[in-house]
């Protein structure tokens, strides 16, 4: 089993991040909204329990047109999404673990390498954050590197925290720990519990891991202003079951700019 340092260990190490969180706060620049680097934030979510066959195959067709990054999908899906995928530039992410983190660490593996086996080239882990609010950080470490052992780089492994059960300090601890196990992103929220993505949770995170990770922002992100929010305080990547209303409003709103610049003369346009 993996191990790292021991919980007093990782209790030095998460105080030092706290007294290292930087004071002045970041914007960070956001991609042209409604173009293509805009679409590619967007990871196209579908996680419902009771989702059918007929609504993957609707996520996976709206993804490929609006050519968002990937189609999020639990593990029964992951065959199906990527035969649906292929040849699209469309990345193929599965949740783990989903959606409390309390599963064991062997069967979240079990789960993760069924999930690549099958094609997914992204995993979107629950952390355990009870064990996390319990302090017991190595036991929660080696619950993530059990999941990236199985599933190294290239494979794009993301952390969901999930914030809205966590204290600020409990943030840090999670983003530390995330961090020392490889991981390439730690993310908000499951969208299935309690209140989703923040953009203080956002740029507490990115404030925290700095240049060594993403931050996906994800849960109740509904809108191209939700979106800008997000970005600004440093996520890279926006997971949502909104993906299709974000690109026809970011659409509505770059044509209309268009008419405006137009209207004025701006050269260009
Ligand atoms: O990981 C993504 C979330 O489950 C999506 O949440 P949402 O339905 O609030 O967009």
């Amino acid at each position: 089993m993996t191990t790292r340092y021991t919980d007093e260990e990782w209790l030095d190490h998460i105080n030092q991040a706290e007294k290292d969180l930087p004071n002045t706060p970041v914007i960070f620049k956001v991609p042209d909204v409604g173009t293509e680097a805009f679409a590619k934030t967007i990871d196209h979510t579908l996680l419902k329990l009771d989702a059918t066959k007929e609504q993957i195959d609707a996520i996976c067709e709206e993804a490929t047109r609006f050519d968002f990054k990937s189609v999020c999908v639990r593990l029964k899906w992951v065959d199906r999404v990527v035969h649906s995928l292929r040849g699209s530039s469309v990345d193929i992410a599965c949740v783990v673990g989903f959606h409390e983190g309390t599963q064991d660490s062997a069967e979240k593996a079990a789960d993760a390498k069924t999930a690549v086996d099958a094609g997914a080239t992204e995993l979107d882990m629950v952390m355990n954050y009870e064990l996390l609010k319990q302090k017991k950080y190595s036991e929660v470490y080696t619950d993530v590197a059990a999941v990236r052992d199985v599933a190294p780089y290239p494979i794009i492994l993301k952390v969901i925290l999930e914030t809205s059960q966590l204290s600020p300090r409990e943030i840090v601890a999670g983003c530390k720990i995330a961090e020392a196990a490889k991981a390439d992103f730690v993310k908000t929220s499951t969208g299935f519990n309690g209140k989703g993505a923040t953009q203080e949770n956002v740029r507490l995170m990115k404030s925290v891991v700095g240049d060594n990770m993403k931050v996906k922002a994800s849960g109740g992100v509904k809108t191209v202003n939700d979106c800008i929010a997000m970005m600004e305080a440093g996520a890279e990547r926006i997971g949502a079951s909104s993906g299709v209303g974000i690109m026809e409003e970011a659409k509505s709103l770059r044509k209309q700019a268009t008419r405006e610049a137009r209207m004025e003369g701006v050269e260009g346009y």
